[in-house]
């Protein structure tokens, strides 16, 4: 799997800026080249103090990866940015080294936010969920087992082959079930393992990523198969647009890890359904309505 990790304004002062600890860019590139051979992935790392470098970068790399790594750092309220990702259509985890005080608006084009409290764990998490083929679905990821004392030579060495299954069932196939299946305990995040580093599922319940998002309900409503097709018809008669759905889903997946109660007896169905919404705007995982009609009526034979 090859993976384009975009850095974004400033991070070339990583480490040199006040208050920023974990070191500088220079040791991050090397710990995500050192971590990425060990588990198999391929880097093309881009820092850019311009948006429109940024934005080139995807457009002109999008054929050639299967995933994107973006911390966009003071751009994180960037419309081109999102709209650049949208339209690539890969799946992207958007990766900030602190929690961040605002509100990104990039983020609405990720399925994932991995916020850290200093140091590059968030960006080591981030490749760790690539790499697990939560984004492949029917086909995890194999996990090489490269030690990881060698020498950070650069992660393209690593590289599977072009031809590798990875490489097309990430763009062309459906998100079927996108986190490993945990037995539905725990602070379960969308594909990635729990652990202290604060992210998506950190944030209160029922909040929702995207901006204006219609009709998200409060974290006290109960999750019924019910509630989930009713969105899906609001989705299928134009009330909802894609994103918002999508942005939906993942608020209610986010909140159900927080302790959301389930319809009974449907937890499990519910979270694999909003699984697949989640990505069901991006266009390598968007779904058709013809699938949606199809997601509504396994939720009545649930
Ligand atoms: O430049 C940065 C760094 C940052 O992206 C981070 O990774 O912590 C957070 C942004 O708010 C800030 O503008």
């Amino acid at each position: 799997m090859r993976l384009l990790v975009l850095h974004g304004p400033n991070l070339n002062l990583l480490g040199v800026r006040e208050g920023t600890s974990g070191g500088t860019l220079r040791d991050l590139d090397e710990a995500l080249k050192a971590r990425a051979k060990a588990l198999g992935l391929a880097l093309r790392i881009v820092q850019s103090n311009h948006e429109g470098v940024l934005l080139d970068t995807l457009a002109s790399e999008r054929e050639a990866v299967d995933g994107i790594l973006i911390n966009p750092a003071g751009l994180f309220g960037s419309y081109a940015l999102k709209e650049g990702l949208e339209a690539v259509g890969l799946p992207a985890i958007e990766v900030m080294l602190r929690p961040s005080a605002r509100e990104s608006v990039v983020a609405e084009a990720c399925v994932l936010q991995v916020h850290g409290a200093g140091g590059f764990a968030p960006y080591l998490e981030a490749l760790e969920t690539f790499a697990s083929g939560v984004f492949t679905p029917g086909k995890p990821e194999p996990r090489k087992t490269l030690g990881r004392k060698q020498d950070a030579e650069d992660a393209e060495d690593a590289a599977p082959a072009k031809s590798a299954p990875a490489k097309t069932l990430g763009k062309k196939a459906p998100a079927l079930a996108l986190a490993p299946k945990e037995g539905g305990s725990g602070n379960k995040t969308l594909g990635r393992k729990p652990s202290s580093t604060d992210a998506v599922d950190a944030r209160p319940a029922g909040k929702t990523l995207g901006r204006g998002t219609k009709g998200a309900p409060s974290a006290t409503e109960l999750l019924t198969r019910a509630l989930v097709r009713q969105k899906v018809s609001e989705r299928l008669a134009g009330k909802l647009t894609a994103s918002e759905l999508a942005a939906w889903a993942r608020s209610r997946y986010e909140a159900v890890q927080g302790g959301l109660p389930a319809e009974h007896g449907q937890k499990q169905m519910l979270e694999d359904s909003l699984q697949r919404l989640t990505l069901s705007h991006l266009p390598a995982t968007r779904l058709s309505d013809e699938q949606l009609v199809d997601l509504m009526t396994r939720l009545d034979e649930g």
